[in-house]
């Protein structure tokens, strides 16, 4: 990380008024403490779990794991990490490194802009941008489906809690084809962003054959109800903040998508719920975090569970993560005895509407199969 930060390229909110310690240099060794031990967390081995597609892996597989976590075999390992953690640790997930390294070094550079210059760049609004597959936001994760931040209720506790401290590109995989940059920054994000997405799409269809067979979908569950044609990026950069106990990066949530995978960087801050406390979700070089989105929890009659989490900030490092979320197929109805049958865009409209009118999202409990569990 570099020690000299340009908050120029903060979104003026964020910015450190002058004379504040933040607008010196930063003692990179100087990290916050982590909260407990997160060697918990289950790591599992993608080559094992997805022997049929090894081919397609091209990296060499890391012999640093061994079996202890695998006794029962590989398959029962992630389905036992989905029903107790609704997340896991993935080591040789077969990612290239090298993109891994490159993609971060790029949306670095790309966060170090001027604000004013990303903004321009991408913001997405009704105006000229519409099309673009990159949008750039900031303050909140809740975005509308065209990728611009979304007007929310303000809460409650509204001064502590509704600036969310990042901004971010959301990324439509479906469109970054469709746009070639003239600028050569811009251009090579796309590319690795394209190659990246075909990456993470090959890892989610093959974690879900796994999972899917463990719940007996059929074939067409199995093809429609996590579509690889639906995946996106968000590209995440967390600002440093003077007062890291007063702000979230990401305030708690679950993900609403079937399957999210994160690959964060080497600061820290990503939080998991389990058993009723908070653990630090530690990085580990080139290994990704799989969640369990609320579309897997309603698909797998709520065996597997969507996993809450949080973002916590730092005072001395910006840190940069990247997200790929997928969904069901267009117009796929979930079909769950726990809940009544919807599709995704039943589920998005929801949350969107909650979103604005109470400032929060209900998520699945409006979708529930009794009458009396709704009220
Ligand atoms: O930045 C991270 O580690 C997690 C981001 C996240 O939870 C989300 O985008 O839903
Ligand atoms: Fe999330």
């Amino acid at each position: 990380m570099s020690e000299s930060y340009n908050f120029e390229s903060y979104p003026p909110l964020f910015r450190p008024p002058p004379n504040s310690p933040l607008i010196h240099k930063s003692n990179s060794d100087k990290t916050e403490p982590l909260l407990l031990d997160s060697a918990a967390i289950p790591v599992i081995d993608y080559f094992k779990c997805t022997t049929r597609t090894t081919t397609t892996a091209t990296t060499t597989h890391q012999d640093s794991y061994d079996d202890d976590d695998d006794k029962n075999g590989p398959t029962a390992s992630i389905c036992e990490a989905c029903r107790n953690w609704g997340l896991f640790r993935l080591v040789n997930h077969g990612i290239p490194v090298t993109l891994l390294n490159q993609i971060e070094e790029h949306a670095k550079k790309l966060f170090s802009l001027p604000y004013e210059t990303k903004k321009d760049l991408f913001t997405s609004s009704s105006s000229s941008n519409i099309d673009s597959p990159i949008a750039y936001f900031w303050g909140t994760p809740a975005l509308t489906p065209s990728g611009a931040a979304l007007a929310q209720k303000r809460g409650p506790q509204e001064n502590k809690q509704s600036l969310q401290w990042m901004e971010g590109f959301n990324i439509s995989l479906a469109q970054l084809s469709n746009i070639h940059y003239q600028d050569l920054l811009l251009e090579n994000f796309r590319c690795l962003l394209e190659e990246y997405g075909k990456e993470q799409g090959r890892v989610a269809t093959e974690i879900f054959k796994v999972l899917g067979s463990e719940l007996k979908f059929g074939p067409l569950a199995q093809c429609n109800y996590l579509s690889v044609a639906t995946g996106l990026l968000r590209v995440y950069r967390y600002p440093r903040c003077l007062e890291p106990e007063r702000r979230w990066g990401i305030d708690v949530h679950t993900d609403s998508s079937v399957l999210s995978i994160i690959l964060q960087d080497d600061v820290g801050g990503l939080q998991v719920y389990k058993d009723h406390q908070w653990l630090d979700v530690n990085p580990l070089p080139n290994t990704l975090i799989v969640n369990i989105g609320d579309m897997l929890q309603a698909m797998s009659d709520d065996r597997y569970m969507s996993v809450k989490h949080r973002v916590k900030v730092n005072k001395h490092k910006e840190r940069i993560s990247i997200g790929y979320f997928v969904f069901p197929a267009e117009g796929t109805i979930i079909q769950s005895t726990k809940y009544n049958p919807f599709s995704y865009a039943d589920f998005r409209a929801q949350v969107q509407y909650d979103l604005k009118t109470l400032g929060l999202k209900t998520g699945l409990q409006k979708f529930k199969f009794t009458s009396h569990q709704n009220s």
